[in-house]
This record gives structure tokens, C-alpha cells and sequence, in this order.
């Protein structure tokens, strides 16, 4: 029978000496440190559930929160060979009973988890902590692909809730995709190649020193997919969503709290983004009337910082929303994407316009051909090939023409979608008639009101950008621009 103390040393002297010759060296990670979770901990787990899936053959199942799929785990005191930069090191999942439950404020769990990391002794000063970073970074992207999107909005303001959260989040399960969008394929491609673009562009934002975000702007008449295309967009790359309503915000200041708190890898939305500012009531002390020639944001005159949070208190500020899509605040979180829609481009800034801001510029427009057919095969399941040659010839001639936006096409669809003969017929009849009326009635494209608009701001947005290639800098791009609306 020996002392616990003597037993105690024996074994402190065995484990020296056992470390001095052996070639390995141990980290141990656990679940807890002190009463607090280990971050690490966590994602060790997260991380080895990857190869674990393939390699074990008793594993730990587990589903978080919030979350459709099922992640793997290391069963208890099982163990998991791993390699990283050619270095072999091994994982151990060690679970003992906790003796005693100490005094704590909040139970402990009756068993003690951590991992326990062998890698050889030369190896550690080589990867140990590039390995680390690496598990880390791993287990952020498991998480964010094992959870379901978040939309997150902001009906409180800029006011915190009990966590010190501005936002509130359901989940997002909107089913729009890139597929099941109508619009023209070019165009389409051209803005998933850009999407995809910016996802692997993180060398080269870095080596061109901008920021890593871009902005889009959705603009065209109401019904011609710009939410969809947001859903589509946010579906495509796995990210968030924050649909920001400006017009619960009521400063600038709140307006960068609440950018402060979003993550990277999300879009953020801010919809119809002409009637946003319109409402503000800072609009009637700076004698804002709507109109082309007083356009949003005319505050832009007063100069920005402090100036435009004296006032009414109210404000919020075209200055202070481009502060927050690219100014020194955009890049605090990385890799995120601005989406601003609206019906009305034309009552729109330049400023917001100005190349740089918005990095492209889509126009959302009526039904054409092409989108024609997709939602034909969305709806009815109808190829090409389906549809009687004479019908979709004559579909061809008038659609454009007809300008019915693809929320009408779809609700002609769906209202008949059990007998899609009937569908189609009916669908040919509408377009005719609504054809019949544009053509007839002199409204043709370009007379037209809302395509008439939009040519001209399409020419305008020409013009601008060939003014700013002649321009040359950014910087005296800009107070040009302030000049310019001062003196209108
Ligand atoms: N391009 C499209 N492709 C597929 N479906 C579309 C398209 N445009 C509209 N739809 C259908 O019409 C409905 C309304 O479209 P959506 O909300 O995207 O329009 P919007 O352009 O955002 O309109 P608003 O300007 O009023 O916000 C959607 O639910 C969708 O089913
Ligand atoms: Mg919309």
C-alpha cells in the first residue's frame, strides 16, 4: 500500500522521464476551460468530423441548431491519424468520469471531454500552429455550411436586444435558384461568373488593396425578379442574408452599429432603395422635393460627418449610406456583398451611380423569349420541344412586346398549371392582347413610359461612366461629383 503522495511523484517522475526520451509531445484539449466552452475545443470536433466520416467505423452523431444535416464525431477514447504539410499526427478523443462535482455557478457535465493532440517533437515548431489556424478556419466553413441561411433583419433599429444583437434572424429557405430564374441565359452566366469571381478573389482584393465586397445594383419595374435574384444569389453561394429597412434606422451612427455587427459571408439588402430615403423626415428640413432634379441624398451639399447628426437627430444621410457600403466602415468583416434595389433608377443619386460604388448594374426587365421558356419549364415542365412550333413562334413574336413582367407570366402559369394546354393557350392569348394593346395603342418600346425611363438612365449611366474613364482618379472623381450637385 503506498501513500498517494509517493504514488503521486512516482508517477510524476515516470511521465518525465517517459517525455525526455520519448520523440513525441502532447496537447490536450478540453471541452472546458474552467467553466467556459474551449472555442477549440469545438472546432477540433468539427473539424476531425470530416475524416472521421470516412475513416471511423463507430462514430458519434450529432445535428446543432438551426441546422438540416448531420455531423460525425469521434467516439469516446477513440483515435484518428491526420496529416498536414507531410507531417503525421494523431488525435485522441479522451473521456473520463469527473470525480466530484465542484462548487460552480452553473453544473458541470458529469464527463470530462478533450482531445489530446500527438504530433513528434520536430514536427511542432513546424505546423503547430499554422495547423491550428488551419483546424479553425476548417471548422468556420463546416459550420457555416452545416447550418441553414440566416435572414436577419433589423425591426428594432439600431437598438441592441438582451445579447447585444441589433439583428433578428429566422431561417432562409426561399427556393429561388440561378436555374429556376427567368431572365436572359447571357446575362445570367455573366452574373454567376462574377459571384464566383469575387468568392475565390481574396488574393487578388488583397493584391489590388480594395476592400473584399461588391456591390450590386437590381434595378427594373416591380415583378421582374430582383427579391428572386437576391434569394438566388444568397442560395448560389451559401451566404446570409441582412435585409437592412433603413427606414427604421434613424442615424448614421446606428447605421454603422448595425454593419459593425454583421458576418462576412453575407449579402446585405437594402430594397426599393429610393422610397428608403424619400421617407426619412430630414427631408423636409432640407426642403427635399422628389422629383429628377432633387434627387435623394441632395444632402450630400452639407458635407458629411458631424454637420448631418446635429439636426433633428433623424437623419440619415446619402453620405453616411455610401460611408456605409464603401467607406472606411465597409471593410471592418470581409467578403460581403451590397444589394440595392429599386424601381425608379432614374431618382436615384449619381452618386450612388458612380462607377466603384455599385460595381454592376442589372437591369431586371419585362418577359423576353428566353425567359419565356424557363418559366415554361418551370411551371409546366415543358421543354422547347413540347410546345406546338406555331404557338411558340407566334410566343416569340409578341412577348417582347407585351411587356408583361415575369410575375404575370408565372401567375398565368400556376392559375392553370393542371392542364397546361390550357396554359399555354391561355398565356399566347394574354401576351396577343396585351401585345395588341402596346402596339396599337402607339406604345411602343421607347415610347413607353417605364422602358422609355429606362433608356434614358441607361444612356445617362453611359455617359457617366465614359466621363469617369476620361476622369482618371477616384479621389477627384469625387468632389467633382459634390461640386456638381452643389451647384445644380
Ligand atoms: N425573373 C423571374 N424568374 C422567375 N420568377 C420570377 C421572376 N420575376 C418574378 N418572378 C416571380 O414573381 C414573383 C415576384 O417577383 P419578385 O418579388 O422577385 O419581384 P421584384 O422584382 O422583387 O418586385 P418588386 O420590385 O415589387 O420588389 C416571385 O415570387 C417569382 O415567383
Ligand atoms: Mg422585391
Amino acid at each position: 500500500i503506498i501513500p498517494p503522495e509517493l504514488r503521486f511523484a512516482f508517477l510524476k517522475f515516470f511521465n518525465r522521464t517517459f517525455h525526455l526520451f520519448s520523440s513525441y509531445c502532447y496537447f490536450d484539449i478540453t471541452e472546458l476551460d474552467g467553466v467556459n466552452t474551449n472555442e477549440l475545443y469545438n472546432a477540433v470536433q468539427l473539424y476531425l468530423s470530416t475524416s472521421v466520416s470516412i475513416a471511423g467505423n463507430r462514430l458519434s452523431l450529432t445535428r446543432a441548431v438551426n441546422s438540416s444535416s448531420i455531423t460525425f464525431g469521434l467516439s469516446n477514447n477513440d483515435s484518428i491519424v491526420d496529416t498536414f504539410n507531410n507531417a503525421t499526427v494523431l488525435w485522441e478523443h479522451v473521456v473520463t468520469q469527473r470525480q466530484t462535482q465542484t462548487f460552480a455557478w452553473r453544473p458541470l457535465p458529469e464527463e470530462k471531454r478533450g482531445f489530446t493532440l500527438r504530433i513528434k517533437k520536430r514536427d511542432k515548431t513546424l505546423i503547430l500552429n499554422s495547423y491550428l489556424d488551419f483546424i479553425a478556419e476548417k471548422a468556420k466553413e463546416i459550420r457555416r455550411k452545416n447550418q441553414d441561411r440566416l435572414l436577419y433583419t433589423n425591426t428594432r433599429g439600431g437598438s441592441l436586444d438582451s445579447r447585444g444583437h441589433p439583428w433578428e434572424s429566422v431561417p432562409f429557405k426561399h427556393p429561388s435558384t440561378f436555374e429556376t430564374l427567368a431572365m436572359d441565359p447571357k446575362k445570367k452566366q455573366e452574373i454567376m461568373d462574377d459571384l464566383k469571381d469575387f468568392v475565390l478573389g481574396q488574393m487578388f482584393y488583397q493584391k489590388t488593396g480594395r476592400a473584399w465586397k461588391r456591390g450590386y445594383l437590381l434595378y427594373g419595374p416591380p415583378g421582374t425578379g430582383k427579391s428572386s435574384m437576391i434569394a438566388a444569389m444568397a442560395n448560389y453561394l451559401g451566404y446570409d442574408i441582412y435585409d437592412l429597412e433603413l427606414t427604421e434606422v434613424h442615424s448614421n451612427s446606428e447605421l454603422r452599429k448595425l454593419l459593425m455587427k454583421t458576418s462576412s459571408k453575407s449579402i446585405i439588402v437594402i430594397e426599393d432603395i429610393d422610397c428608403s430615403i424619400n421617407l426619412t423626415n430630414r427631408n423636409k428640413s432640407s426642403g427635399f422635393k422628389t422629383g429628377p432634379e432633387h434627387r435623394i441624398g441632395s444632402e450630400i451639399r452639407s458635407g458629411s460627418g458631424s454637420g448631418e447628426e446635429s439636426g433633428n437627430g433623424n437623419t440619415i444621410t446619402l453620405s453616411g449610406l455610401l460611408n456605409f457600403t464603401d467607406g472606411l466602415w465597409s471593410c471592418c468583416g470581409s467578403e460581403r456583398i451590397f444589394i440595392f434595389t429599386t424601381n425608379h433608377i432614374e431618382k436615384l443619386d449619381p452618386a450612388l451611380l458612380r462607377s466603384g460604388r455599385m460595381d454592376m448594374h442589372v437591369c431586371m426587365s419585362y418577359c423576353d423569349f428566353s425567359s419565356l421558356k424557363i418559366l415554361l419549364r418551370n411551371y409546366l415542365g415543358y421543354e422547347e420541344e413540347d410546345v406546338d412550333d406555331d404557338v411558340l413562334k407566334e410566343m416569340e413574336r409578341v412577348v417582347e412586346k407585351a411587356e408583361m413582367t415575369p410575375a404575370d407570366v408565372s401567375e398565368a402559369l400556376i392559375k392553370n398549371r393542371r392542364d397546361k394546354e390550357k396554359a399555354v393557350r391561355e398565356l399566347l392569348v394574354k401576351l396577343k392582347s396585351r401585345w395588341e394593346r402596346n402596339v396599337k395603342g402607339g406604345k411602343l418600346r421607347g415610347q413607353s413610359g417605364n422602358l422609355r425611363e429606362l433608356e434614358i438612365v441607361e444612356e445617362e449611366e453611359k455617359r457617366a461612366i465614359d466621363s469617369q474613364n476620361e476622369d482618371g482618379d477616384d479621389v477627384e472623381d469625387e468632389t467633382e461629383l459634390v461640386d456638381n450637385v452643389g451647384k445644380d
